[in-house]
């Protein structure tokens, strides 16, 4: 009997793990487990035997120090500390050779900090002296302060001796006051404490409705554009209007040395950008040096497993490091290249550089990052950052949790990075000898295809980092291909989509564990992740993490709602930098204009509109986003169609074929990507002429974020928004942005009975599914969901523009869910 019982028993268990097996590998990750057990007994399971698994690798790590102490002074004996000396000297500051300078009782504190989170005492053993002492000094920087030409110092001094070149301040016409240097972050890292402090921003815990707990607008901290005056806050509380003086004579060499700088490198990169552009030489012509730019443009390819994705295209500029040179050679290169370039542009061409330039008077090389990332930064061919760069970089390097809104391309990616890579130096002499190093900072943000971005980017400023690893996690690849990824090749730094990551969290204690060692948490987007959508997610893997970390949210736009929920990720004392504060959040180059046409004739205006643009803009790269997935299908269709170069995008494709268009329309000109909200927001394609936002935006600030989309860099663009009668309530929204009305141009008839008559040949299974997402869609937004009844005669005017004769019918089941069984004009399917 007993064995008939069990012999029944294993089948449905072994179908069971099948069925679980199959549904990790379809990434949805399992939600049931064997043995009959939950989730969480399941992942406490898991947690018990990573821990037991973490003890032995301590264990292991106290055993293998031991025997490297060993060897060192075996070969300190043997003179080998000469040889590594030598290496030093030559800029070879490979750790592999370089055995971590601590003593051997810092090393087993290190690494027992690294468990210094509750609940992980008992990984700690007595003999090992106290828990809670202080964690050793940063031994990365006491290293790259011992190689002294690669020092920041080092590098600092070396670009001021530069700007030395040209003459001392006093030589230099600073008369104007228009072209006094700008200032705006003062928080430098210094020494002596500060003369002025940061705002801080308090959250309110039970009483956070209350607006004032977000302070007034002068609590923000805001870089000044139009003129050298700015908001901090003194030591004494209260906000003053501050003035560059004599008294701040080193800032104020600095920053127009950075003019100096600036101005002596060169002009803007891309056409009318603002960034800086390198010229080989002075002799060489304009056509000279892009000819050799684009002959010499190399692909930098990351260690990461993104395949085409990770990769950027990068310019070789004069910087460009000489791989085979010591680290002092390369410095003596660039001090030959500022000797070369003394000559100062005139004060007319800096007038209107200031005018709408993006980027600050600081460099990089000026801000006690890692010397090997602005060696990375520089070979990319950043040398100054731009404001938002330099607003973030001041206060997150002292610790600090930030939120931070500036427009779009404007560099935010690099902002966030830059600290992500400083955190990651700071931390790995801590976790260099783990097996599995913990991740260190995640990156969290909305779409795939942004993760991927910002891997790419990360991998470009970590070029010259051995030994730090980047990796996405992004849904639509397979799970199981994931999990070995992570094994085989760990990283500290992790970009992923919340929902992946959530599901790798639920289905793989290791991972967790890993999660445990987590320094910084950033958000890019982040009004976006802390959306209803996404909120939930955000909140659980926030629960994942330890609460002592840094964390940052970035944004182009901030609405109040959340600044309040913030505090789900942000400590109490985090600083609000807001580089909009005062200027719309849209650019100035970006030329906005509104058309209202009824449904039957949007597509007609948009095919009219595309051949405008197209006969003239030669070098066109339009984005036209459309509602929803299914009606983004639909326009593609039809403009392919009539012959448009179109390319389509949307969350119903597979992975791979949205790689490849997002790869193809990046490097691409004269192509147009219909698309729906999956590239409103952190896509960054250069060079995009005009955005043709058809129907309304879900909101004001994804309006902002889709015509972000062009004008990036400081370059010029343009927005055009099409409406329907009944959506021009939206323009309420926007009524603070510079945008105007067109006036609808004349139609061609010929064009007019094209267009319908290949909208009427059109499959009909995708004008169905267009007509029902449009219904979901406009059913969801407030103002008009409200009214179904008025919904659904809109829904079957946008039938009739596609050339439907009857609306098709709904499953009873999705009429109930939208509210719509009993409205007139909704068919059921029977
Ligand atoms: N300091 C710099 N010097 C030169 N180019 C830069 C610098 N920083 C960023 N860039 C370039 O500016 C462009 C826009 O940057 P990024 O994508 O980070 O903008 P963003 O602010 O994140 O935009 P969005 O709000 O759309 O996400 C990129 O091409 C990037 O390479």
């Amino acid at each position: 009997m007993f064995k008939f019982l069990n012999q029944n028993r294993s089948k449905p268990i072994s179908n069971l793990v099948y069925n679980l097996t199959f549904l990790r590998s379809m990434g949805g990750g399992p939600r049931t487990f064997p043995g009959g057990i939950n989730k969480w007994q399941w992942k406490r399971m898991h947690e018990k035997k990573a821990k037991e698994k973490e003890m032995k690798l301590l264990d292991q790590e106290k055993q293998l120090y031991q025997a490297r102490i060993r060897s060192q002074i075996r070969a300190n004996v043997a003179g080998r500390s000469m040889v590594n000396e030598v290496q030093r000297q030559e800029g070879n500051t490979d750790s592999s050779t370089d055995y971590n300078p601590m003593s051997a009782k810092d090393h087993v504190k290190a690494l027992a900090d690294r468990f210094m989170k509750e609940g992980a005492e008992d990984l700690w053993n007595e003999d090992d002296g106290p828990v809670n002492s202080a964690p050793p000094p940063s031994k990365e920087i006491k290293r790259t302060q011992s190689v002294d030409s690669s020092s920041p110092d080092y590098l600092r001094n070396m670009f001021n001796d530069g700007r030395s070149l040209v003459g001392n301040r006093q030589n230099l016409d600073w008369g104007n006051e228009s072209f006094r240097p700008r200032y705006y972050s003062v928080q430098t890292r210094q020494k002596s404490p500060p003369r002025f402090r940061l705002k801080k921003y308090k959250n309110s815990s039970s009483d956070d409705d209350d607006e004032s707990d977000y302070g007034s607008d002068e609590d923000l901290i805001k870089p000044s554009v139009s003129n050298s005056k700015f908001l901090v806050e003194k030591d004494g509380g209260k906000f003053s209007k501050f003035k560059p003086s004599q008294r701040d004579s080193d800032e104020e060499l600095d920053s127009k040395g950075g003019k100096f700088a600036k101005k002596a490198i060169g002009r803007a990169t891309l056409g009318k950008s603002k960034f800086p552009k390198f010229n080989f030489s002075e002799g060489e012509s304009e056509e000279e040096s892009e000819a050799k730019d684009s002959k010499f443009a190399k692909k930098v390819t990351s260690r990461a497993t993104l395949e085409k994705h990770d990769m950027k295209k990068t310019r070789l500029s004069p910087w460009m490091i000489d791989e085979n040179c010591g680290l002092s050679e390369q410095v003596e290169l660039i001090r030959e290249e500022l000797k070369r370039r003394k000559s100062p542009v005139s004060p007319q061409e800096e007038v209107e550089h200031e005018g709408g330039s993006l980027l600050s008077n600081k460099r990089f090389d000026e801000c006690n990052i890692s010397p090997l990332t602005v060696k990375s930064l520089t070979s990319a061919g950043y040398l100054q950052m731009t404001k938002v760069q330099e607003a973030t970089l001041s206060v997150c390097l002292d610790g600090m949790d930030a939120l931070v809104k500036a427009k779009t391309g404007t560099g935010k990616s690099a902002a966030f990075l830059l600290p992500a890579i400083e955190t990651v130096l700071k931390a790995s002499s801590s976790s260099r000898n783990q097996r599995v190093p913990p991740i260190l900072v995640l990156i969290l943000c909305p779409t795939r295809e942004l993760a991927s971005q910002i891997a790419a980017e990360a991998n470009v400023l970590l070029k010259y980092h051995d030994g730090i690893g980047v990796q996405t996690l992004i849904g639509g690849t397979r799970f199981k291909v994931d999990q070995r990824r992570l094994e085989s090749d760990p990283c500290q730094i992790m970009v992923a989509t919340p929902g992946r990551l959530l599901d790798h969290i639920e289905s793989n204690s290791g991972f967790s564990v890993r999660l445990m060692g987590l320094k910084m948490l950033i958000l890019d987007e982040a009004d976006h992740l802390l959306d209803l959508g996404f909120r939930k997610d955000v909140e659980k893997i926030v629960d994942c993490v330890p609460r002592e970390r840094q964390s940052l949210l970035l944004s182009a736009t901030v609405p109040k709602e959340v600044r309040r929920v913030s505090q789900l990720v942000l400590k109490r004392g985090h600083a609000f930098i807001d580089t909009v504060l005062g200027d719309v959040e849209t650019h100035e180059k970006v030329k906005q204009s509104y058309y209202v046409a009824s449904h039957e004739l949007h597509f007609q205006v948009v095919y009219q509109l595309l051949k405008d643009h197209i006969s003239n803009v030669v070098d066109y790269k339009v984005i036209v986003f459309c509602t929803t997935s299914m009606v983004t299908s639909l326009m593609f269709q039809l403009l392919l169609e009539m012959k448009l170069n179109v390319r389509e995008m949307h969350s119903r494709k597979p992975q791979l074929y949205r790689t490849r268009i997002s790869d193809e329309f990046r490097e691409s000109k004269r192509l147009i990507l219909v698309t729906s909200d999956i590239s409103a927001r952190g896509m960054n394609y250069p060079d995009v002429t005009l955005v043709l936002q058809v129907g309304i935006p879900t909101d004001r600030e994804q309006y902002i974020h889709r015509l972000g989309r062009t004008g990036r860099e400081g370059k010029e663009g343009e927005g055009i928004l099409l409406l329907a009668p009944w959506e021009e309530y939206f323009l309420d929204e926007i009524k603070d942005l510079p945008i105007s009305k067109s006036s609808l141009m004349q139609l061609d008839s010929d064009l007019k009975l094209k267009v319908q008559n290949t909208l009427v040949n059109m499959d009909n299974s995708v004008k169905e599914a267009a007509y029902h997402a449009w219904l979901g869609y406009y059913n969801s937004i407030r103002d008009i969901g409200r009214d179904k009844t008025t919904l659904v005669e809109l829904a079957n005017q946008f039938c009739d523009s596609i050339g439907m004769q009857k609306p098709p019918s709904l499953f009873r089941k999705t009429a109930v869910k939208m509210g719509l069984r009993n409205i007139p004009g909704i068919r059921i399917r029977k």
